[in-house]
């Protein structure tokens, strides 16, 4: 059984439109993921696709004027907030986008003993960062002290060190020069292997995909498919949806193949398909509904004409 199931899940934000109206904007819509222990699901999309609303779906901490609906379960039990507050940075934890998540007022060392969930936090601490290779002196720095690769570093162990049984990586490797990347998706893959589910949220599919064993890819807020990493060779003629093929085909090792148009925004989605616009594939049959996730080959896909 997965340890996490997304079903269904829509979020729409309320939003002023001047003094006395509101208007409801839906960022996501339908998305359906699930994930198991000891596997790596990467999430791909372009920015505003909705992937780190998701990753705050399932953690519970969306803002206040967000309406969520449909099911997120945990190990086969509805997540509920009560739920959510109660595993939130225990079972379920979170390594965040941005390093400014980091208390700039206290010592790297100190942020990452308040995470430790069991055991001697100064040990714990101590263990992660030297699995994580950063100095024991480190531990003394503030965080405007520590570089870039180090700062996200010292997020990763804080993730780690409570023993989360899941683990959301929302954009870990932004900017960071390419060993480093590969370190930090090789970290992500050797938690998986001990167990640990994770959800790695990236716009790099290339090193997304030296770790991962499934991919969702998110277009304007909605799962157009979920593929195995496998299904991402040659001419992508094994990935079932065109945007996923699209993505796959842009890599500068493929044949860069850049496709025109762009990304809706979330306050203007077509009506039908919402890739229906830039699709070489789309007929009139696409506009009229949104398409269903159907099964196909292994995989699911968002699209009346995947075959
Ligand atoms: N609090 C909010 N109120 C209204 N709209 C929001 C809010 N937060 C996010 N959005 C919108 O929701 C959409 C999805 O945002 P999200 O941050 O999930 O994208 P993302 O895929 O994580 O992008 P990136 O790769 O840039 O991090 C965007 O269009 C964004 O503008
Ligand atoms: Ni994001």
């Amino acid at each position: 059984m997965a340890l996490l199931e997304v079903d269904g899940l829509s979020v729409a934000f309320t939003t002023y439109t001047g003094r006395f109206s509101q208007t409801s904007v839906p960022v996501l819509h339908n998305m359906t993921l699930d994930l198991s222990r000891g596997e790596i699901v990467a999430v791909i999309g372009s920015s505003g696709s909705g992937k780190s609303l998701l990753a705050h779906a399932i953690l519970g901490i969306l803002p206040g004027n967000a309406a969520v609906s449909g099911d997120i379960r945990y190990d086969g039990e509805l997540l509920t907030q009560q739920r959510q507050e109660a595993l939130r940075g225990a079972e379920i934890s979170l390594v965040p986008q941005a390093v400014s998540y980091l208390d700039p007022l206290m010592r790297a060392g100190a942020q990452v003993r308040t995470a430790v969930r069991g055991g001697d936090p100064v040990a714990e601490q101590r263990k992660a960062f030297e699995r994580y290779r950063l100095p024991e002196h480190a531990e003394r720095f503030y965080p405007h002290q520590l570089s870039g690769g180090m700062a996200r570093r010292v997020l990763v162990s804080m993730a780690t060190v409570s023993g989360a049984r899941l683990l959301i990586a929302d954009e870990p490797t932004p900017g960071l020069d390419p060993d480093i990347v590969r370190e930090t998706v090789t970290q992500l893959r050797e938690l998986a292997d001990s167990g640990t589910a994770v959800l790695l949220i990236s716009h790099d599919l290339e090193s997304a995909l030296q770790v991962a064993d499934r991919v969702a890819v998110f277009y304007a807020g909605t799962t157009v498919e979920i593929a195995q990493a496998s299904d991402f060779t040659a001419g992508g003629s094994r990935l079932r949806h065109p945007y996923s093929k699209a993505l796959w085909r842009a890599l500068p090792q493929n044949e860069f193949e850049p496709i025109p148009g762009a990304q809706p925004q979330p306050g203007s989605l077509p009506p039908g398909c919402v890739f229906a616009p830039r699709c070489t594939l789309a007929t009139d049959d696409c506009t009229a509904e949104r398409p269903a996730m159907k099964e196909l080959r292994g995989g699911k896909v968002r699209c009346i004409h995947a075959t």
